[in-house]
């Protein structure tokens, strides 16, 4: 599979560049994306001239806004996968991938596209970049790395204050929260990105990837409470209660779950 529709592959010296290639729903996934991400990313593991892989999104406004909710039907998602979405397998490619894997985050990162960036060992956000989780708004949750994980990043507090409270956050609050590594103009995104790859690319691959493993090895309680997540959080999508929260966006109004409480 390299004809890809959703995303681009390309390579740069050491790196490799995987954008999500949706700009007309601000890079929301759909099935196909992340089978196509977890695709790409196996090719970067496999590929020894690659040292470090970069994911990005197409255009200036958005990194990725999460699961693209045009694509949700009352049972969750359309896809082949349990919540139709194999977002887990995604998480899993990631984090076992032998090399680093830097979220370049070029603007929104909303919902599951703030996980996604979470769950990348480094991220460089541009400075318009805009962060935040919105699940209890549009009926949904990502219980593992989306809360537990998030908290070891930005703290419990912070972390409860972004489920909670559903705000945005801009990119220099993300900085100051712990939530990505740096923060530089919008028109230097990639090649600072590609900066860092370069860093990488010079140090040795089997020390950068036994330090992988082994920060992998401390969260994998919390990787094991996101796969459970996969079939609590099915059963969730199943109910009228997040169908009135995907609704509520499609109609672009307010949702109203007065009845659920
Ligand atoms: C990102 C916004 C805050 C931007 O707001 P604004 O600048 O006002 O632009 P809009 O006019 O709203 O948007 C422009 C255009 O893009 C479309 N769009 C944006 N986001 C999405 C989306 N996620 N899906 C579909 N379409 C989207 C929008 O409709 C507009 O289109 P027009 O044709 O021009 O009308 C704002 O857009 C926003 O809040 N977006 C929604 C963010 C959101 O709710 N995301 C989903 C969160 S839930 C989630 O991601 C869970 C998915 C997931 O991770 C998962 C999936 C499956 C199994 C497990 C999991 C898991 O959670 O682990």
């Amino acid at each position: 599979m390299s004809d890809y529709t959703d995303i681009r592959y390309e390579r740069r010296d050491a790196a490799a560049i995987v954008t999500i290639d949706r700009p007309e729903v601000m890079n929301a996934f759909r099935a196909e994306t992340v089978d196509e991400l977890v695709h790409a990313l196996r090719a970067a593991a496999a590929d020894r001239t690659v040292a470090a892989v970069v994911i990005t999104g197409a255009g200036e406004k958005a990194f990725c806004t999460g699961g693209d909710l045009s694509t949700k039907t009352d049972a969750g998602y359309a896809g082949p996968h349990a919540t139709g979405i194999d977002i887990d397998t995604f998480n899993y490619t990631v984090r076992s991938l032998p090399k680093p894997v830097i979220a370049a985050v070029n603007g929104y990162a909303i919902g599951g596209g703030n996980v996604l960036q979470v769950v990348c060992d480094l991220t460089i956000a541009a400075e318009h970049a805009v962060f935040g989780q919105v699940g209890p708004r549009v009926g949904s949750v990502d219980p593992g790395f989306g809360t537990s994980y998030l908290a070891r990043l930005v703290g419990e507090k912070k972390a409860r204050e972004l489920w909670f409270l559903c705000r945005r956050y801009s990119a220099a609050e993300a900085l100051a929260m712990g939530l990505v590594n740096a923060v530089v103009p919008g028109e230097e995104l990639m090649a600072e990105a590609l900066r860092w790859c370069a860093e990488i690319a010079a140090l040795s691959p089997t020390a950068l990837r036994l330090a992988k493993q082994s920060f992998a090895v401390d969260t994998e309680m919390i990787a094991a409470m996101s796969r459970f997540a996969v079939s609590t959080v099915d059963l969730f999508y199943r109910t009228a209660e997040a169908e009135e929260g995907y609704r509520a966006f499609r109609d672009r109004r307010a949702p109203d779950f007065t009845d659920y409480r």
